[in-house]
């Protein structure tokens, strides 16, 4: 691959992974790319490298800017193996014994994960490197998403590298959000729906601290996807409104279904909110990956999950996406529980009982119907929509 330049003496040489379709359980639908930037001034510094599968090609990148031999220093902003993996031949390709930047943290991580005796230079939040002409700043970013994590800020330049932080699943010639369509906010949004969820806190005083500080930012170059040099106040923006979990007029009825029971149930709920004038979205869990049900959940004012009883159980898929919803801790939602079953009909108590740990405001009164619905039933399903329809409104 042609290396991408985003300034003067600034380039991406990362690579695409065109056929990643799951990326630890992410569904990356549309691929992804690793991304690694070369610095080049007095010193010539590069910034991230790639999955170790794709190291060649990441060198073969780098050398047609410069002789990677001419790398003085390498900074490692996060040490997920997809940024990190092609770190041992970058080292021994640059020649043995150059500086290994990373925060405190990364110096023990990525000891964890490579047995290489690497000059590591731990640096303090707000720590600054002369390349020469120009100044790495580098900010702590403990926890988003890694213990490690940090951002590396190029001074002169107003160019935030920013690891994972603003990064998408996307893997397209078109490097920059003006060369993007409607795809880039997508992919933005599911990217941090599914990474970043479960440290809005922490991303919402992050944002602060850069916004109060006066830290201005002209581009940001996250580790995946495209680079925002048109207007990086969109994706701040847009971290700023997920990280306080502010949500829209809209409810999802996430449901799975053996007999489609509780798909007729589903159907019914989502027709009940819709009459309100709340939109809704039924959402049938093995027709959808848990990854895309993640986003619909960022911005839902409510949650409305449905599972037929199957063995005294919530149906498992159901328990798969309550599972990992949980864990990424979204905040700020209405709950509802229903569910079709035979005869002793547990699924819907230990449905309610997950989103309830998730303090979710629980609309209560979610139908529990036996077998199939009848007339009655789909009508109690519709009435039930409405009350979380109202729910919504009286919210927003
Ligand atoms: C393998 C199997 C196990 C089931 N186990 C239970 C059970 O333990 N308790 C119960 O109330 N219903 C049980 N049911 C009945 C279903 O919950 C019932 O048929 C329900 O209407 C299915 O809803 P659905 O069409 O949305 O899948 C079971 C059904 C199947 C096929």
């Amino acid at each position: 691959m042609k290396p991408t330049k985003i300034a003067e003496g600034i380039y991406d040489v990362g690579v695409f992974d065109w056929n990643i379709r799951d990326f630890h359980g992410y569904s990356t639908d549309k691929g992804t790319s690793y991304n690694a930037f070369l610095i080049i001034d007095e010193k010539v510094a590069l910034i991230d490298t790639v999955k170790a599968p794709f190291a060649d090609q990441l060198i073969d990148n780098i050398s047609q800017v410069i002789d990677p031999k001419k790398i003085d220093l390498v900074v490692s902003n996060h040490t997920e193996m997809d940024h990190s993996g092609a770190l041992p031949r970058i080292m021994h390709r640059i020649g043995e014994g150059k500086p290994l930047y990373c925060s405190k943290m990364g110096a023990k991580n990525l000891a964890s994960h490579f047995p290489n005796a690497w000059d590591y230079r731990p640096v303090k939040d707000g720590e600054e490197l002369s390349l020469g002409k120009r100044t790495l700043t580098f900010i702590e970013t403990r926890m988003i998403h890694w213990p490690d994590s940090m951002f590396s800020y190029l001074k002169e330049d107003r160019i935030l590298f920013s690891s994972d932080g603003f990064g998408q699943h996307y893997a397209g010639f078109e490097k920059f959000d003006d060369q993007a369509g409607p795809e880039l906010m997508v992919q933005a949004k599911k990217y941090y729906a599914n990474i970043l969820l479960l440290y809005a806190p922490r991303i919402l005083k992050l944002l602060e601290k850069v916004v109060n500080a006066g830290i201005q930012i002209d581009m940001i170059c996250p580790d995946h996807g495209m680079i925002w040099r048109k207007d990086p106040a969109k994706i701040i923006d847009a971290y700023f409104k997920w990280s306080r979990q502010e949500t829209d007029k809209k409810a999802i009825v996430v449901y799975d279904t053996m007999w489609k029971s509780t798909e007729t149930m589903a159907n019914a709920v989502a027709e009940g909110i819709s009459s309100t004038g709340v939109k809704a979205k039924p959402i049938h869990i093995r027709s959808s990956h848990r990854s895309d049900i993640m986003t619909d959940t960022l911005d839902a004012a409510a949650v409305v999950v449905g599972s037929p009883t199957l063995n005294n159980q919530m149906f498992p898929t159901v328990a798969d996406v309550l599972t990992y919803m949980k864990g990424l801790k979204p905040a700020n939602k209405i709950g509802g529980a229903f569910g079709s079953y035979g005869w002793s009909g547990e699924a819907v108590k230990l449905v309610a009982a997950e989103l309830e740990a998730m303090k979710f405001a629980m609309v209560e009164g979610g139908p529990r119907l036996q077998y199939v619905p009848e007339k009655a039933g789909i009508e109690d399903c519709v009435a039930y929509g409405k009350k979380i329809g109202e729910a919504v409104i009286e919210k927003e």
